[in-house]
């Protein structure tokens, strides 16, 4: 049989996530709240689709065969009736949240499962107001959702067993990478390392040690680079633990340790200057395309999907 997703929101996040499903052979329903936030996600899918195709990781009928099954809508009721999954990805905003979860509630069939793509908010704190606890879970994915491999998931204590394991297997059935968690902690796994790893990228900035360029091709060329095969609790084992014991002692007294965004970002964003979406942040864009930029983007991820699923 096969499973109906709806995935409420469909901005950055939802239209990916709906790629997903849709490429999994799901049927989707794709909510947004206007016609014409509907026809830019639909469109956003079509090019994601047509790369896939000249990158020969899908043919052009599974292309058209995935747009069947996306169904665009901007009536809620309809969009969750039937659905046996449903993924919200809406702005992270609470009362938002939970106004559209007392809806889902109300609306979806009381067995469907309601997934929640959050990236700050704990999963106790989604379900406050639920009355349906036992149904809820947060399966983080990364953006872009259709390329990058990792589903981060957590669970509540009220979370059914069911729902959980569920969920895990959903999430390997459409090809990602589920991580479930053990605990619920602010940041999942992933924003936590990245912060860790931003924090001190943007004090060897600051302190003038290097320009961005030579930061970001530091990570790029080099950890970067080893990351995408090798984790960092692997890099300690296979460097020796007794010399990570020696660079840890020695460096980590070296670190940032500051408790708030850094100051250029502050500044930046007083400014105005967003990064792409402004066309100048930490670089400037203004010779460049950023459509043309996030497509280049799009084709080496791709790419190194492509490499990571070889055996
Ligand atoms: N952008 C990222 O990189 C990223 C990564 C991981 C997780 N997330 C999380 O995913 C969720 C969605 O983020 P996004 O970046 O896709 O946001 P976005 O602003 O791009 O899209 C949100 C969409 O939800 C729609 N929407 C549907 N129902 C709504 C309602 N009831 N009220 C308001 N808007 C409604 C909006 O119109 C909009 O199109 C957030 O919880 C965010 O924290 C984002």
């Amino acid at each position: 049989m096969t499973t109906r997703a709806a995935v409420i929101g469909s901005g950055v996040m939802g239209h990916g996530i709906a790629q997903v499903y849709a490429m999994a052979g799901y049927s989707v329903s794709l909510y947004d709240l206007k016609d014409e936030l509907l026809g830019k996600a639909r469109q956003a899918i079509e090019r994601s689709l047509s790369l896939q195709v000249r990158e020969d990781v899908l043919t052009e009928q599974a292309k058209q065969e995935a747009l069947a099954r996306i169904t665009l809508t901007t009536n809620l009721q309809e969009a969750v009736a039937d659905a046996d999954l449903i993924t919200e990805a809406i702005p992270e905003v609470i009362d938002l949240k939970w106004t559209l979860f007392e809806q889902l509630e109300a609306y979806a069939k009381p067995d469907a499962i309601i997934a929640s793509n959050t990236s700050t908010f704990s999963i106790g704190r989604l379900i406050e107001k639920a009355k349906t606890p036992q149904r809820f879970i947060i399966t983080h994915f990364f953006n872009p959702a259709q390329l990058v491999p990792l589903v981060e998931i957590v669970r509540h204590e009220k979370t059914s067993e069911d729902v959980v394991q569920k969920t895990v297997e959903w999430i390997k059935q459409i090809g990602k990478s589920p991580v479930l968690l053990k605990k619920d902690v602010p940041g999942f796994i992933a924003n936590r390392l990245q912060t860790a790893l931003m924090r001190e990228a943007f004090s060897l900035l600051a302190s003038g040690v290097a320009d961005a360029h030579e930061i970001d091709t530091v990570m790029k060329d080099g950890i970067g680079f080893r990351w995408a095969f090798v984790g960092p609790i692997e890099t300690a084992d296979f460097g020796g633990l007794d010399t990570w014991q020696r660079v840890m002692d020695n460096l980590a007294p070296e670190l940032d340790k500051s408790e708030a965004a850094p100051a250029i970002i502050r500044k930046l964003v007083e400014k105005g200057d967003l990064g792409t979406k402004t066309g100048a942040g930490i670089y400037s864009y203004a010779d460049t395309s950023v459509d043309d930029r996030l497509q280049k983007r799009d084709e080496q991820f791709l790419r190194l999907a492509k490499q990571k699923r070889e055996p």
